[in-house]
């Protein structure tokens, strides 16, 4: 769980923003003041009366530690500060001479039940030693609450990575602004709830958090084409492509599902179109009235795969890209959607994304911007920690939904969401990514544990109200 629609900063932003802001006079030490007052308002909230043990490293986030130790100590609680290293001079030094009560090495503290994690936060953290590890280990499972500063520490801040730290947080104070780590990756757990603490540092970012987006309703003149049309095509295993079909019909005006076992069945308000050969296709897409296409869901790979992908990519139309259409892309997916001029949103779960684009080369967010600067496409890499990315190198983090998702068919329907709001041509491509992973998100929290792809659908009309 993370704050809706706030800047997201890779760690040397974050520094970056903190110089300017000295360099534009704030002083060092009364930042790590009011990092610290947020981290102990925070604790207070949640210590209720428990004693407390405060871990402080050798950086700034033991010097934001030591802040949070005098001031719950201040509020009345019973703390013990446990060190690692000495602190480096500066701010943390000076906020370390400041603190006068009971102090302990890491090696020698015992744990307590409640615990602040302020070891390391976003200067370039290595993995603890064993015996480190290991006493550390001791004391977050002695604990029954750990609240942990800006970052759970031992995790890598731009790639979320865990390097083997055995923090796992009940609750995460972001300091100034969201980083990668509270987004994606094994942060994702290790951060528990993350909220966002303001301390006066402005931050600017092309990196966003999810938000709830704003859906217009229906106009009084609309009709259903200007609602948007949606054609889906059917493959090899049609239940894919109903899916997405009966998702797009939350919400487009007029959906199509265009295949070969198309004639009949539920629900009748979706068109079905008999299309298996490339004439056929070639007839049903010729209409401009068309507004997204949804083209992979249980396509098959096989040759006549092959030939439907291809007449979908050599038409005009906004193109969603999904399942099997990404699999016959393969490694070709950079070059041949890159010369497409019409739009393209792919939806790849990771090993779609690795077959397309490779498997390395940086953090989540910076592959896939790199795989929609190379495609020209916009990309929402699908998972627990969904990154959506476009051309420009904007980037939409987190889904709100649930791990109850990982489930078959669930990107079916996200694909025919995003087609609906694609074709309603209100938003743009961003936003309609943004939109979809949202109402996908919020549909399935809407149903509780285990469902399935089918009930997801059902929730989405009351994901669409909240956002009227
Ligand atoms: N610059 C500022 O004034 C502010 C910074 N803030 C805090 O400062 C933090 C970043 O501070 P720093 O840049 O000092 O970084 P850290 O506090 O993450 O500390 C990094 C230090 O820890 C050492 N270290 C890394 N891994 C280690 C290991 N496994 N064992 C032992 N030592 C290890 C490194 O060598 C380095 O000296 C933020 O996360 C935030 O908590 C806040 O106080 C807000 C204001
Ligand atoms: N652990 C998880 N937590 C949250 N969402 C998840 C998780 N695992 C999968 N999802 C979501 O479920 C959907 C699964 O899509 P996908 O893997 O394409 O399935 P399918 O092809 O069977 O429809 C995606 O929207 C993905 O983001
Ligand atoms: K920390």
């Amino acid at each position: 769980m993370i704050p809706p629609g706030v800047p997201v900063v890779s760690a040397a932003a974050m520094v970056a923003a903190e110089q300017a802001v000295f360099a534009a006079g704030a002083s060092q030490i009364e930042l790590m003041e009011r990092a610290g007052t947020a981290v102990a308002r925070e604790a207070l909230r949640f210590a209720n009366q428990r004693p407390v043990l405060v871990l402080a490293g050798p950086g700034n986030n033991g010097g934001d530690g030591y802040v949070a130790a005098r001031l719950l100590e201040e509020a009345g609680l019973d703390v013990t500060v446990a060190t690692m290293g000495d602190a480096k001079a500066g701010a943390a030094a000076h906020m370390r001479s400041r603190w006068e009560g009971r102090t302990v090495a890491l090696e020698d503290a015992a744990p307590r039940a409640f615990l602040v994690d302020g070891l390391l936060g976003i200067g370039k953290a290595r993995p603890f030693t064993p015996d480190l590890g290991d006493r550390l280990r001791t004391l977050v499972e002695g604990a029954q609450f750990v609240l942990s500063i800006d970052i759970p520490s031992g995790f890598d801040t731009d790639s979320g990575d865990d390097l083997g730290s055995p923090v796992t947080a009940d609750r995460t104070v972001a300091l100034g602004a969201l980083k990668p780590v509270h987004c994606i990756g094994d942060g994702l757990a290790g951060c528990g709830a993350v909220m966002l603490a303001d301390i006066g540092i402005p931050v600017e970012s092309a990196w966003h958090s999810l938000a709830r987006p704003a859906l217009a309703r229906p106009s009084a003149r609309a009709n259903k084409y200007s609602r948007g049309l949606v054609v889906v095509i059917e493959g090899e295993m049609p239940g894919a492509a109903r899916l997405s079909a009966c998702a797009a019909a939350s919400g487009a005006g007029y959906v199509i599902l265009a295949g070969d076992t198309a004639s009949d069945g539920q629900p009748h308000a979706i068109v079905r179109r008999r299309v298996t050969t490339p004439e056929t296709m070639t007839e049903l897409l010729d209409d401009s009235r068309i507004g997204a296409v949804v083209v992979g869901p249980g396509l098959g790979r096989g040759q006549n795969a092959r030939r439907m992908l291809d007449l979908a990519l050599s038409s005009s139309h906004a193109l969603i890209l999904d399942g099997d259409a990404l699999s016959l892309l393969g490694t070709d997916a950079g070059a041949r959607l890159s010369d497409r001029r019409a739009p393209k949103v792919l939806t790849p779960h990771s090993g779609e994304f690795d077959r397309m684009f490779g498997p390395g080369g940086g953090s989540k967010i910076e592959r896939t911007i790199a795989g929609a600067k190379e495609s020209g496409a916009h990309i929402i890499h699908k998972g627990g920690d969904t990154v959506i990315a476009a051309p420009s190198g904007e980037v939409i983090l987190g889904a709100n939904g649930s791990p109850w998702l990982s489930t078959a068919g669930t990107g079916d329907v996200l694909a025919g969401t995003l087609a609906t709001q694609l074709a309603g041509g209100a938003l743009s491509h961003l936003e309609a990514c943004e939109a979809a992973v949202w109402l996908h998100g919020r549909a399935a929290q809407l149903c509780g544990p285990a469902f399935h792809a089918d009930d997801l659908i059902a929730n989405l009309p009351r994901a669409i109200a909240e956002c009227l």
